[in-house]
């Protein structure tokens, strides 16, 4: 349930009267999403989204979100495009939130994505990478491997309370990519996406038809990128424990990384880090779900997302040693 935040009639009312949007039709909190309060918006002059802002997102950052889309939607790359008020700005406040309105996406997210959706999902990344190629904006990665000590401290007892050893194999983790450094590889950097997932990416059958949710898009390497989504998309049914029925399938795999390399071809030195960002991907999504599941309180609105079934992607990507094992 993510509608942290309400909105009464008069407050909507009040923020519609600085747009050039009409009166609002229909107003409805949306349940999924778990970070920020979303609401559909229907308006005379379309279907939109009203987004409020929680405390997770930081203030300084939005001017990076907000530019991203915009300069997403300007090249015709499908997603939210912030919608300007009277005064010339996307963003305002709305019930003490930081808010801004975007058009609606049209679009579902698969819940279990095939072969076919992994290519177009593949192209579709690297078609925001070439699209984002001459932005002007930095944002540093808040969850690169700097972060992790931080996330990781005092959390062992945790990751041991969820599976017996688990603890001893995530401070190797942490070690071994250290040690490989992977933001001082030469590899292309730009501006990724960082977090799209199946339920941030919306096909129309088996199309890719856009991409939301840039709330953790920041500065860093586009392999990375592609290593965050062989990690969402290619692994399929690993709730139940570390490495239990977990299962790599090569076949998304590898029409995922096609997808991407038919628009924009890998370079050696990225293939040969996909192991290493891969595994740095699965270690960034455990490590921000243990924070969850240790932190959120039992009978809170949001159900905190397992972080098993990234100790068992980590199982998988510490025994592959090229492109290949992923492929590529
Ligand atoms: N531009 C959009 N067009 C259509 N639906 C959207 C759009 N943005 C968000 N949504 C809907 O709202 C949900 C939550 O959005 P999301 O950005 O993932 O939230 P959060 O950042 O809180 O996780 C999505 O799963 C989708 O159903
Ligand atoms: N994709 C992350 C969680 C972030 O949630 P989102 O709804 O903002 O995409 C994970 O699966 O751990």
């Amino acid at each position: 349930m993510a509608v942290y935040t309400h909105v009464s009639d008069e407050a909507l009312a009040a923020f519609l009267a600085e747009y050039d949007l009409g009166n609002a039709l229909s107003f409805k909190g949306i349940a999924e999403g778990v970070e920020n309060s979303n609401y559909f918006l229907e308006t005379s002059k379309g279907r939109f989204i009203l987004t409020l802002f929680e405390k997770r997102v930081k203030a300084d950052d939005l001017p990076f979100f907000i530019g991203v889309k915009q300069h997403l939607a300007a090249k015709g790359y499908p997603c939210p495009e912030p919608i300007m008020g009277k005064d010339g700005k996307a963003l305002r406040t709305l019930e003490g939130r930081d808010a801004v309105i975007t058009s609606f996406l049209e679009g579902l997210s698969p819940r279990r994505p095939n072969v076919v959706q992994c290519r177009g999902l593949g192209e579709g990344l690297a078609r925001m990478h070439v699209a984002l190629a001459d932005f002007g904006m930095t944002r540093e990665n808040a969850l690169g491997p700097a972060s992790w000590p931080r996330l990781w401290e005092g959390r062992a007892a945790n990751a041991d309370a969820l599976l017996h050893g688990l603890a001893g194999r995530i401070e190797s983790d942490i070690a071994a990519i250290a040690k490989a450094d992977p933001d001082s590889l030469p590899l292309p950097r730009g501006t990724i996406h960082a977090d799209l997932f199946p339920d941030n990416a919306f096909f129309l059958g088996d199309d890719f038809s856009g991409a939301i949710d840039f709330y953790f898009a920041c500065t860093d390497a586009l392999a990375y990128d592609l290593a965050v989504c062989l990690n969402a998309w290619a692994f399929e049914d690993g709730a139940a424990g570390e490495a239990a029925g977990l299962q790599f399938n090569f076949s998304k795999g590898a029409a995922l990384i096609a997808g991407y390399e038919s628009v924009r071809p890998l370079e050696p030195a990225e293939r040969e880090a996909l192991p290493i960002l891969a595994r740095g991907a699965a270690l960034r999504f455990f490590l921000t779900r243990l924070v969850d599941w240790t932190d959120t309180p039992e009978g809170a609105l949001v159900r905190p997302k397992n972080p098993l079934e990234y100790a068992g992607r980590l199982s998988f990507h510490r025994k592959v040693t090229s492109a290949a094992g992923y492929g590529g």
